[in-house]
C-alpha cells in the first residue's frame, strides 16, 4: 500500500510538470521561427561604433549585405574601412541624425528594402534628475526613443515588401537599465523602458508580415560610449550597474546576433540578465515553451532575489549619501 501511494505520487510528480510543458509548448505565441541573415539586408543603426560596429562586423562575416547609419560621416568611413579589412565584405554607409525623420527616411530608401533592421543608435548621460538640464533629458528621449519610432516608421513600408518575404526582424537594442530602473538614470531608464512598450505593441501589429521583434538587454559593455559616459557617472549609479559586471562589445554583439536569428522576443546577455529577464517577463511574448516553463517555475524565487538585489542597492545608496555623493 505505502509502495503503492509513494509509486503514484512520484508519477504525479512527474505528471504535472510534463503537463504544464506540453500545456505551454501547446500555447506559446508567437510560433519559434529562425530569422537568416546570410545574403539579407542588414540595416544597423550606431553601426560605426561599439556594439553597433561589432553587429556590423559579426553580419557581414555571416555574409549579411550590411548598411550601417550614424551621423558622423568620418566615423563611419573609419568603420567601413575596419569591415573590409577584417572581413573582405563592402558595408554601405549613411549619415543622418535619427531626431531628423526626413533625413532617416532618404536614407533607409537610398539603402533599399530592409530584411533586419537593428535599432541600435543610444545616448547615455546619467545624473540625478534634479540637477540635469531638461536638454539632455530630452536628448536621451529623443535618439534613444523617438529615434527608434522613426526608423521603424520609415522602414517599415519597404520591409513589407521585402523580396522573398522571408522572415524580417525588428531588433531594438534597449539596456538592462531598461527593464530595472536604476539611480542616475531616470531619463536613460525612462527611453529604454519605453522601447519594452515600443516592442510589445510592434510584435503584435507586424506578425501579420511575418516579422518578428527583438529586444536586447545588454550591461556595461566596453564600447567609446562607455568609456565617455564612466567620467560623468554618479559613484552609486557605477555601483548598482556593477552587480551585472560588464562585457565586451564583441560578446554583446554574437549573443544580440543569435538571439535576432532564434527570433527570440526578449534576449539577454549574460547570467545577471538571463534572470532579469526571467523576473521582468511579466506579458511579454515567449516562443520558446521552454523558456516559459523555467519562467513559471522561477517566478516566485526570482521576486525574492530582486528584491534581495533592492536591499542591497538601498544599502549602497544609503552609504554613499551618508558619504556625500557623487564623484
Ligand atoms: N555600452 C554600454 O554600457 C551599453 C550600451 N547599451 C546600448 O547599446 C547601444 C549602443 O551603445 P554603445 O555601443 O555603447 O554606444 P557608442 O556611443 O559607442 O556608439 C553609439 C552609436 O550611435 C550613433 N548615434 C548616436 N546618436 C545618434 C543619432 N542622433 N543619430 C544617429 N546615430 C547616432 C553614434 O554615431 P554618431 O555619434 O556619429 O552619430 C554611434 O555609432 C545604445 O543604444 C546603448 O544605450 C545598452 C547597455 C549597455
Ligand atoms: C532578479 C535578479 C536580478 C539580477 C541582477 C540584476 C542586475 C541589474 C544591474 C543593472 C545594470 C544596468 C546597467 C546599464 C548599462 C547601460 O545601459 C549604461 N552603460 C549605458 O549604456
Amino acid at each position: 500500500m505505502a509502495a503503492f501511494s509513494l509509486g503514484f505520487f512520484s508519477l504525479l510528480l512527474l505528471l504535472l510538470p510534463l503537463s504544464l510543458l506540453a500545456f505551454l509548448a501547446f500555447i506559446v505565441r508567437p510560433r519559434p521561427v529562425k530569422v537568416p541573415i546570410k545574403n539579407r539586408h542588414v540595416f544597423i543603426t550606431g553601426g560605426s561604433s561599439g556594439i553597433g560596429l561589432a553587429l556590423a562586423q559579426q553580419a557581414a562575416s555571416e555574409g549579411s549585405r550590411v548598411s550601417i547609419l550614424a551621423r558622423n560621416t568620418s566615423k563611419l568611413e573609419e568603420a567601413r574601412d575596419a569591415i573590409r579589412l577584417s572581413t573582405g565584405r563592402d558595408v554601405a554607409i549613411f549619415s543622418a541624425d535619427v531626431r531628423n525623420y526626413e533625413a532617416v527616411k532618404k536614407a533607409i530608401e537610398d539603402a533599399g528594402p530592409i530584411d533586419v533592421l537593428v535599432c541600435n543608435q543610444g545616448v547615455f548621460v546619467p545624473q540625478e534628475l534634479e540637477t540635469q538640464d531638461i536638454e539632455e533629458i530630452k536628448f536621451m528621449i529623443d535618439v534613444n526613443l523617438t529615434g527608434t519610432f522613426h526608423l521603424i516608421k520609415a522602414a517599415l513600408p519597404g520591409m513589407k515588401n521585402r523580396s522573398g518575404r522571408g522572415p524580417g526582424s525588428i531588433a531594438i537594442m534597449s539596456s538592462q537599465a531598461g527593464q530595472v530602473g536604476i539611480y542616475g538614470y531616470t531619463a536613460y531608464s525612462a527611453s529604454k523602458f519605453g522601447l519594452k512598450g515600443l516592442a510589445e505593441a510592434l510584435q503584435q501589429e507586424v506578425i501579420g508580415e511575418n516579422i518578428h521583434v527583438s529586444l536586447i538587454f545588454p550591461p556595461d559593455t566596453e564600447t567609446p560610449g562607455f568609456a565617455e559616459e564612466n567620467k560623468r557617472r554618479p559613484r552609486v549609479t557605477s555601483i548598482i550597474a556593477a552587480s551585472s559586471g560588464a562585457m565586451k562589445a564583441d560578446e554583446v554583439a554574437k549573443i544580440a546576433l543569435n538571439g535576432i536569428k532564434s527570433g527570440n522576443f526578449t534576449v539577454p546577455c549574460n547570467f545577471e540578465g538571463f534572470l532579469l529577464s526571467i523576473a521582468t517577463a511579466g506579458l511579454s511574448p515567449q516562443r520558446s515553451f521552454l523558456m516559459a516553463f523555467v519562467e513559471v517555475i522561477a517566478a516566485g524565487v526570482l521576486r525574492v532575489t530582486g528584491l534581495c538585489f533592492q536591499w542591497n542597492w538601498y544599502g549602497s545608496i544609503e552609504k554613499c549619501l551618508e558619504k556625500g555623493n557623487s564623484e
